[in-house]
């Protein structure tokens, strides 16, 4: 309503939009922790009860999702003044999967579970050298193998015997399931379920963004690419690597490539100087799982967050159960959306990567519980990239030597220009490994949704990104139509987004800039700690609590000074190290043949 004065009044429209969503707030909390209670018990349960029981109460709070769609769509609320609740109701609006029938809807979450079901139970048998015919699971046994062994036989049998008992089941499936997805999308007016995804990050040319970002991150995963396959010749000495310039996938530590942590050891720069690596010593000081978390909670605390309420402690998994119960052990941070129950599920390890993984876990709980009183549309990351972004950012206070002495598990002496670059290099090997990794899974997704390749072409055109960005190759020939390596990982038959890992990696630095510097910090980036810095507390938490209620460039802009997202603070964070491996790979030549695999590694 216009008014003499030339000011807008809140139109009564928009009070009674108001009282409607106030509502609506009230009701969606209890539906929404029906469905993720029902979703919790059949993680941490694997029967076809559970997965049914979950699949109906996922059901129930799609219909619920599409009748207050339906209901929002009654107010003209794209032209409401107040932008908050203009926001809410757009949200409330974009129903996602809930726009599908009964019918679609119920099959798309059988497939999804089907996938699902295969991924965490599947079992490896046949090992080299095995004569009792056991059968071996990802988590612990296969990942064990990739990370430790140097065999290559036993690394092919690893690597292929997963990719054949897990993805290699799972493409027929995969296609009905995008089907339903770009199904849902259209209803909902996007193009197919990429561009729905996408949405979320709120810029016209988010892929172009991220483009660019990986563009001048390259050089740096060049130099270590190139660095890594050098020292890894040496060690595979008695096996061709190939022409192209590509490393074989199998021998980078990791089932998928995507952390080379594992290979710390043989790429340590000063090797008579210590490695950042703690496992030893939490063994040998006693720490046990609940361990792990209490110290991630301690760093949070110190930081003004909260501590794990009582029933996380009560309610969380987080070891593999020995009650013989099949779990979902890919680890997970769980909101029950009624601001009381938070939990972590994962099967943790006493060592540093499940150290890390736990702050990370933790970092999602914590923004649940600074955002639990945002709508409850708001309660999400401002971007994806975020909420991935707040453990990763606390850890990298964690990983540095001095704080790993302060906690008592380095041994004096971490100040040495030496210990130094070792710890840069296992950061390395971690964040700068991962880049292209982060980058590649929906680059190929998008495709796919976007029917850039059919089903013929789902694996070769997904070895051609693996290939190309991450300038590995298959060790062993894979089939282009008949295997399915994307989904010998977790994200795609759980159907969880990748890119915003990506984005995490970029945001997390500047995140940490911000945090040091209000901190006062002086001196360089990778080794500062913000332990117990109110300041930079007081900066996150800040970020933290408004959640998903405002565009997220406002909200980078309110913490770090920028609207946009940049690699500049991970490039300088890695700068000493970057000069070091310049100088180190001066006779190496850099890069890989990036037009695909090379010839014959991929088979129709
Ligand atoms: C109910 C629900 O699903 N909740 C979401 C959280 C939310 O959306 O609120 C959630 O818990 N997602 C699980 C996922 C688990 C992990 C993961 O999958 N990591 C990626 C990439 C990566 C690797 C290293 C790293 O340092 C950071 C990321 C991988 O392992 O490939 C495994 C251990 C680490 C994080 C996660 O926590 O992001
Ligand atoms: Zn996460």
């Amino acid at each position: 309503v216009l008014l003499s004065s030339g000011c807008f009044a809140q139109s009564d429209d928009e009070e009674a939009a108001q009282i409607w969503v106030d509502q609506y707030n009230q009701d969606v909390q209890g539906v929404y922790f029906d469905y993720v209670s029902a979703d919790w018990t059949y993680n941490t349960n694997i029967t076809d009860h559970n997965s049914q029981l979950a699949n109906e109460k996922a059901a129930e709070s799609a219909a619920f999702d599409n009748q207050k769609a339906i209901e929002a769509n009654n107010w003209d609320w794209p032209n409401f003044q107040n932008e908050s609740l203009k926001r809410e109701f757009s949200k409330i609006a974009d129903m996602g999967y809930a726009a599908l029938s009964d019918e679609d809807f119920n099959n798309m979450t059988k497939l999804n579970s089907n996938m699902t079901t295969i991924y965490s139970t599947a079992t490896v048998c046949n090992k080299p050298g095995d004569t009792n015919g056991t059968c071996y699971p990802l988590d612990p046994d296969l990942e064990e193998v990739m990370s430790s062994s140097r065999d290559w036989d036993e690394l092919v049998w690893a690597w292929e015997g997963w990719r054949n008992e897990s993805g290699r089941k799972m493409p027929d499936t995969y296609e009905q399931f995008a089907e339903l997805l770009n199904k849902a999308a259209v209803i909902n007016g996007y193009a197919d379920n990429g561009e729905y995804w996408r949405s979320w990050y709120e810029s016209a040319d988010f892929r172009q963004i991220c483009e660019n970002l990986w563009l001048e991150l390259k050089p740096l995963y060049q130099q270590l690419h190139a660095y890594v396959r050098s020292k890894l010749r040496d060690i595979y000495s008695g096996h061709t690597f190939p022409g192209t310039g590509h490393i074989p996938a199998h021998i980078l530590g990791n089932m998928w490539a995507q952390s080379w942590l594992a290979l710390e050891q043989e790429m340590r720069p000063y090797p008579n100087k210590t490695g950042l690596d703690v496992t030893d010593e939490l063994i040998k000081q006693g720490y046990n799982n609940t361990g792990l978390f209490l110290l991630a909670e301690d760093f949070f605390v110190s930081l003004g967050m909260d501590p794990m309420v009582d029933n996380f402690w009560e309610n969380s998994m987080i070891e593999k159960p020995t009650d013989g119960r099949e779990v979902v052990c890919h680890a997970s941070a769980w909101d029950f959306y009624n601001g009381i129950d938070f939990r972590i599920k994962q099967c943790t390890r006493v060592n540093t990567e499940w150290l890390i993984t736990t702050h990370h876990e933790m970092g999602h709980i914590e923004y649940f519980m600074e955002y639990k009183h945002q709508p409850v549309q708001f309660r999400d990351g401002a971007n994806p990239g975020f909420h991935e972004a707040i453990g990763d950012v606390i850890a990298l206070s964690v990983s540095t030597p001095n704080h790993m002495e302060s906690i008592g598990l380095l041994p004096e002496g971490a100040d040495d220009p030496e210990v130094d670059m070792n710890f840069l290099m296992s950061e390395a090997l971690k964040k700068i490994a991962f880049i292209p990794f982060g980058y590649l899974i929906d680059q190929w997704r998008w495709d796919l949704f976007g029917e850039e390749f059919d089903r013929n072409n789902y694996n070769g055109a997904w070895w051609d990104v693996r290939c190309r960005y991450q300038g590995i190759s298959p060790p062993v020939t894979r089939s282009a139509s008949g295997d399915f390596d994307a989904g010998a990982k977790y994200h795609v038959p759980a159907n969880t987004p990748y890119i915003r890992y990506f984005v995490s990696y970029v945001l997390q630095y500047q995140f940490h800039k911000a945090m040091c510097d209000a901190a006062n910090y002086v001196g360089p980036y990778h080794r500062c700690d913000v332990y117990k810095s109110n300041e930079a507390g007081d900066l996150l938490r800040a970020m933290m609590e408004t959640g998903a209620s405002r565009p997220w460039p406002e909200i980078l802009e309110q913490m770090t000074g920028s609207r946009n997202m940049t690699a500049q603070p991970l490039i300088d964070y890695f700068q000493p190290l970057m000069d070091w491996l310049i100088e180190e790979n001066a006779d190496e030549t850099l890069g890989w043949d990036e037009t695909g695999c090379p010839v014959g590694s991929i088979v129709p």
